[in-house]
Formats: structure tokens, sequence, C-alpha cells
């Protein structure tokens, strides 16, 4: 395909509720879509970064600005593009991962909208639902965090994952133990702890944990496998994986022994595909990680984690976790479950109306 041009477009949408993690407080997400125009077929990614780089280097504006000056032109001049070749021709430009995951989803959305085939059938997964999990933030009290994980429990999730930092994390387990007993729970401290905290891990490891995700650094990799030898809880990780390499690396080191794969991190679906078969052939289970997408890409992983390797409730909750109103038909949990989407295409297509409502800016490059 040839692309005619890109838009690039800066939306903002308000939180239902205020997201605490050890790295700061979300109450709105702001997020860059791009909407590629390829031989006359539209096609959507979203670009998983947020505003800020704390959970990763980039952000929004950053990624706006290489997509602009560096990544965009460089597909632009391509005159027989695929999803395959995005990678191969953004490599001479490092890192920014996430931004070119958010090219790679808009041109494979155009390639499967052309070929009128759905994301799922392209992975070859016959599932029609995805178990779901919910990731819930730090609360003001212990209380608040039982009330909340309760209604969640309500709602039909079937996994709780609580954000955890030093100073919140034995007691709010404890106390979801008491309250609900055996539930599928794990915790995610997102970086927050040393391996001086190794006796907090110790502690975890009383309360039948599924993971604990991301307790290190991102670039810890090798201090994961020294703390994998003193706890029993299993090490997922999360940051730390931002490629196959890595996940390569990871794995051959005992460093992850489940690993929560984000396509945005990584650098797009096709890479997160190469992730969960190298993970797959090492019998390292695998779950799909959320960045708070919206309906344009939160029906893409729920096809993603339909493959065989993905055999733990992944972070794709019901549109309504996040947005009281989405910028696409929203995805609903439904027994605990959502549905893969069998239309065409990877990207579900905004409602236009409610996308301007809530864009911030627009710009397009190209012919
Ligand atoms: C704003 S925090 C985003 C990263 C975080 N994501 C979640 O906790 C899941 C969010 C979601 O359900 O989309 C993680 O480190 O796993
Ligand atoms: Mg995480």
């Amino acid at each position: 395909m040839r692309i005619d041009g890109i838009e690039l477009r800066v939306v903002t949408l308000p939180l239902v509720s205020p997201f605490v993690t050890s790295f700061g407080t979300q109450t709105e997400r702001t997020a860059l879509l791009v909407r590629a125009v390829a031989d006359g077929v539209e096609g959507w990614g979203e670009c998983v970064a947020l505003p800020e780089p704390v959970y990763s280097s980039e952000y929004v504006v950053g990624a706006l600005d290489v997509i602009e000056r560096f990544l965009g032109p460089a597909l632009l001049k391509e005159s027989d593009l695929t999803a395959g070749r995005v990678g191969p021709v953004l490599h001479s430009f490092v890192g920014h991962r996430i931004a070119k995951a958010a090219l790679e989803m808009a041109i494979l959305d155009a390639q499967l909208r052309s070929a009128e085939q759905s994301f799922a059938d392209y992975l070859g997964v016959t599932k029609d639902r995805v178990p779901s999990g919910v990731s819930v933030g730090i609360q003001p009290s212990i209380a608040d965090l039982v009330t909340a994980v309760g209604g969640y429990l309500d709602e039909g999730y079937q996994r709780i994952k609580i954000k955890i930092k030093p100073g919140w994390d034995i007691e709010p387990v404890k106390a979801l133990r008491a309250e609900f007993g055996e539930i599928p729970l794990q915790v995610d401290a997102n970086s927050a702890y040393t391996l001086d905290d190794v006796a907090i891990f110790q502690e975890l490891d009383d309360y039948g944990l599924l993971l604990i995700e991301q307790p290190l650094y991102e670039d810890d990799i090798r201090l994961h496998s020294v703390l994998a030898r003193m706890i029993s809880t299993p090490i997922c990780l999360d940051e730390s994986i931002v490629s196959a390499r890595a996940a390569a690396d990871a794995i051959a080191l005992n460093a992850a022994q489940i690993i929560n794969i984000k396509p945005g991190r990584v650098g797009g679906y096709l890479e997160a595909m190469r992730i969960h078969e190298l993970a797959y052939s090492a019998s390292i289970p695998v779950w799909c990680g959320g960045m708070l997408e919206t309906g344009i890409a939160r029906g893409a992983n729920a096809a993603l984690a339909a493959l065989p390797g993905f055999t733990l409730p992944g972070d794709i909750s019901g549109s309504d976790r996040f947005y009281r109103e989405d910028i696409t038909e929203p995805f609903v949990l439904e027994d605990g479950f959502i549905r893969v989407p069998t239309v065409p295409g990877i990207a579900r297509l905004p409602i236009m109306d409610r996308l301007e409502e809530v864009t911030v800016s627009t710009r397009w490059i190209g012919s």
C-alpha cells in the first residue's frame, strides 16, 4: 500500500475515578490517535503513551513530534508498505516503540479492512471471548479498597489486580484476603521497590498471589532473577519487556516466570505475537496488559488475548472501568468476559461526533 497521509489527533477523556499508581495519579486520559489513509482505505491506531514520561520514557507530545518529524515521513516515502514492513522501515530510528506501534496498528487496520479480514482471523484464534481482569488503583483507605474490589467482583471481573507501593502493600493484600478469601489476586508495583524490600515480598508470599508485577526497575532484569530466587510468588515483568529480545533475556535469566504483554510497549501487535510465540515455546504464561486504551485498541487486545499462551486474565476490562463514555461503541463485560471482535480490521472505529467532542488537536502529514 502507499500511504496518502496520516492524521495525528490528540484526545482527552475524563476518567470515571482517579487512577492512582506508585508513579502518580491520573484523572483523565490524554492519548494520541493515528489515522492512516492508504490506497484510499482508512486505518486507525492508538498510541498508548501517557501524557508524561512516568510509565516509560515516551509521552504524548514526544510521540507526536517523532511521528511528525521522522517516523511518518519515512513511511510516506514507501510505495509498497505493509504492516510487516513498518518495523524494518522505521528500524533506523532508535526506540520510540510506543509511537511505532501506533503507526503499525493503523497500517495493519487499513490492510485488514482492505482484505475484509478480522484481526482474530489474522491471528488464527477461535475463542469468541476472553476472561476479563481489572486493575485497581491505590485507594484513600483500606475500607475504600475493599468497597472498590467488592464492586468489581459484583460486576463479574475474574481477576483483581491492585497497585502497590512502599507503605501500601501488605495491609491491602491482607485486608482483601480477609474480606474475599482466595479470589484470583495479583499486585503491580510499577518498579517502586528495590532488593532492600525483599522482606516485604517474602511476607506477600504468604497470601497466595497469582504474581507480583514489575517489583524492581525496568532495566533490573538481572536483579529480578536474583529476587526470583528469594521469593515464591511468581514475578511478572511489564515495563522491562520492551521487545522479544528483552523477553528472551528475561526468560533465559529466570527474571520473569510470567510476562505481561502490552502491544504498545513492545512496538506493536506483530512484536506482541512474536513474544507470545517465544513465551509459549518456553512454557511461560502470558497475559495482555492495559494502558487505559479507548475502544479503538481495546478489541485488538481482546483478540490478542485469545491466543493459546494467554492463560491468565488480562487487564482488558469493560470500557466503563475508565470511561463514562468511550469514543467507540463500548466494550461491555459479559459474565466476566470481553468479546473478541469478528469484524474486518484491528481497530474499532470511533464515533465521529464523540471523537470531535474529546479532540484537543489534529494535524495531517502527507499529500
Ligand atoms: C496509567 S498506568 C498504565 C500501566 C498499568 N496498567 C494497568 O494497571 C492496567 C490499566 C488498564 O486496565 O488499562 C500497568 O503498569 O500495568
Ligand atoms: Mg504493570
